[in-house]
């Protein structure tokens, strides 16, 4: 598999992503910066990684939407590319017309850093073939604008065609308001775009992989999207 992981001004996590996207999927991974008006030929995943694009002014990703790179990840996903986003990432894509709907600020007004329970709602999209469908994971988040919102009408058609990949929960995997912690509609914690080839998501996978983070429920992520890529 070839990655690109994109790198806006402001942006942390590209490296943890670029080792998560080299130890468990052996990704072949290029850092791509904002600039760039084309992705790495052969291109197979563009990541959006977390962070604080531009200081997360206007809103979180909005700027960042609107960088020279965002029109070859349009057209990448436009053919089919996959096209993965996570937290400030999921946010660029929400800005940038890629994925509907909005993160507004969590519901308690803080920026929230621990980790969260989340169940995987579809193990047939090509992010979540290494689960199982219902397999709760344990991963990170830390963001102050995760609680995503939308129209009634784009979330009865997420329900509806399945594109709701994560949703927050408890450790056994029930839904409950106290372990969805930003407030998101219906605990949505990731989508998927009409085609099935763009995922956002708000928790962080890449920083549970090796067993020196405490965890590696995120590894099924990257193993599963590099195994389809695999000869
Ligand atoms: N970890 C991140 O990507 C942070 C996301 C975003 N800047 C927020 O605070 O909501």
């Amino acid at each position: 598999m070839k990655s690109a992981v994109l790198v806006f001004p402001g942006i942390n996590r590209e490296h943890d992503m670029a080792r998560a996207l080299r130890l468990c999927a052996g990704s072949d991974t290029a850092m791509v910066w904002h600039t760039e008006t084309a992705l790495p030929d052969g291109t197979d995943l563009v990541v959006l990684p977390g962070g604080f694009s531009y200081g997360d002014y206007l809103r979180c990703g909005a700027i960042a939407a609107r960088a020279p790179v965002m029109d070859a990840v349009r057209a990448h996903a436009a053919k089919g590319g996959l096209v993965l986003g996570v937290c400030n990432g999921f946010q660029i894509l929400c800005e940038a017309g890629l994925l509907p709907g909005v993160l507004m600020r969590n519901a308690g007004l803080k920026f929230i850093c621990k980790d969260a329970f989340i169940r995987v709602e579809r193990a047939d999209t090509p992010f979540t073939r290494g689960y199982k469908a219902g397999q709760v994971i344990r991963v990170p988040v830390a963001h102050g604008e995760g609680n995503y919102m939308a129209d009634s009408e784009t979330i009865a058609r997420l329900e509806g065609e399945g594109r709701i990949v994560f949703r927050y929960t408890t450790p056994d995997g029930a839904l409950s308001p106290e372990w969805n912690m930003n407030g998101s509609i219906y605990a949505i914690a990731g989508i998927l775009n009409e085609r099935g080839n763009v995922l956002g998501m708000m928790p962080h996978p890449e920083n549970h992989v090796e067993a020196t983070m405490g965890c590696t429920d995120g590894r099924g992520l990257f193993a599963g999207l590099g195994q389809q890529f695999a000869a």
